[in-house]
């Protein structure tokens, strides 16, 4: 890997390099190979949506970024260092919010602060700052069964944006949710990451999600999944989520996508 950036600064915050991942297959012999080559980089800052067929292993390239799974072949790089053990500066928004049922909002937005031994004082005014972030002012006090799909959703995400890690990893967290609530949280999730001007990397398999929320989108193909294509997204922001086709230049985007993307669905028939 060379140096890049302006002032000898290197921007690259994680970089896949040459991934391949084999799997074991219950039954055979010869294991599946997953993933086959796939290079990409993340820089600080940028929003990258991984997009690709079910099964292609997108949620295998988080979990190595997370330091949760070795790569077969190539490696993991964050800020420079090779991804050996579990990655604790990374964040990790899964797909269901998987709250504790068993403490309230606050109580669970502030855990991750206690494992990390952050005083009371401070973890008082971060989870009220975070939660004031998301929208939950208020709700401190409700355990997660009282609180709809969309604010378990805002609780998983404070949780995760509270202790500021360096990458935020998310896996189709918004799948899960009907069609308006999800359009609300997508145009809250462009506000957050840009004032916080996080890196995050977001798995989705949604063009339109992609598109909009995205710098760059990482196009992958079926398995043995590669890389079809890194495509920069140029539209300006804040980018209006609910009126997709508003957005000067979206049509161009979402088609640069759908390209390479409708190669690798089945479907009967598309024109
Ligand atoms: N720990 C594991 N052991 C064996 N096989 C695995 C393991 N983890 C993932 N796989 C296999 O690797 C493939 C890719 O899984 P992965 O969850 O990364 O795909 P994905 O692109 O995120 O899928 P989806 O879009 O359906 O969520 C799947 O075939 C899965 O069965």
């Amino acid at each position: 890997m060379s140096d890049r950036g302006l002032n000898g600064m290197d921007d690259r915050v994680l970089v896949f390099d040459s991934i391949g991942q084999d799997f074991p297959s219950p039954g055979q012999r010869t294991p599946v190979r997953v993933l086959d080559g796939i290079s990409f980089e993340v820089d600080r800052g940028k929003f990258i949506a991984v997009i690709g067929p079910s099964g292609c292993g997108k949620s295998t390239l988080l979990h190595m970024a997370a330091g949760l799974l070795f790569p077969t072949r190539g490696s993991v790089h964050h800020r420079g260092h090779n991804v050996t053990s579990v990655n604790t500066e990374v964040g990790f928004v899964p797909q269901q919010a998987q709250l504790l049922p068993w403490k309230t909002l606050f109580e669970n937005v502030e855990l991750p602060l206690v494992l990390r031994g952050v005083s009371a004082p401070e973890r008082q005014k971060r989870v009220t700052d975070v939660l004031r972030s998301v929208g939950l002012l208020g709700f401190e006090q409700h355990f997660p069964s009282q609180l709809s799909g969309g604010m378990q959703k805002r609780g998983s995400i404070a949780r995760t944006l509270v202790y500021r890690p360096d990458v935020i990893l998310m896996d189709e967290p918004f799948g899960a949710l009907d069609a308006q609530t999800r359009m609300v949280m997508q145009s809250d999730l462009q506000t957050l990451s840009v004032e916080a001007g996080a890196t995050v990397i977001f798995v989705t398999h949604d063009i339109t999600e992609a598109v909009l929320l995205a710098d760059n989108v990482v196009v992958l193909s079926q398995r043995p999944s590669k890389l079809l294509a890194n495509i920069a997204i140029d539209l300006p922001r804040p980018r209006n989520m609910f009126e997709p086709f508003k957005n000067p230049g979206f049509d161009a985007a979402y088609d640069a996508v759908w390209t390479e993307f409708r190669s690798q669905i089945q479907v009967g028939q598309i024109h």
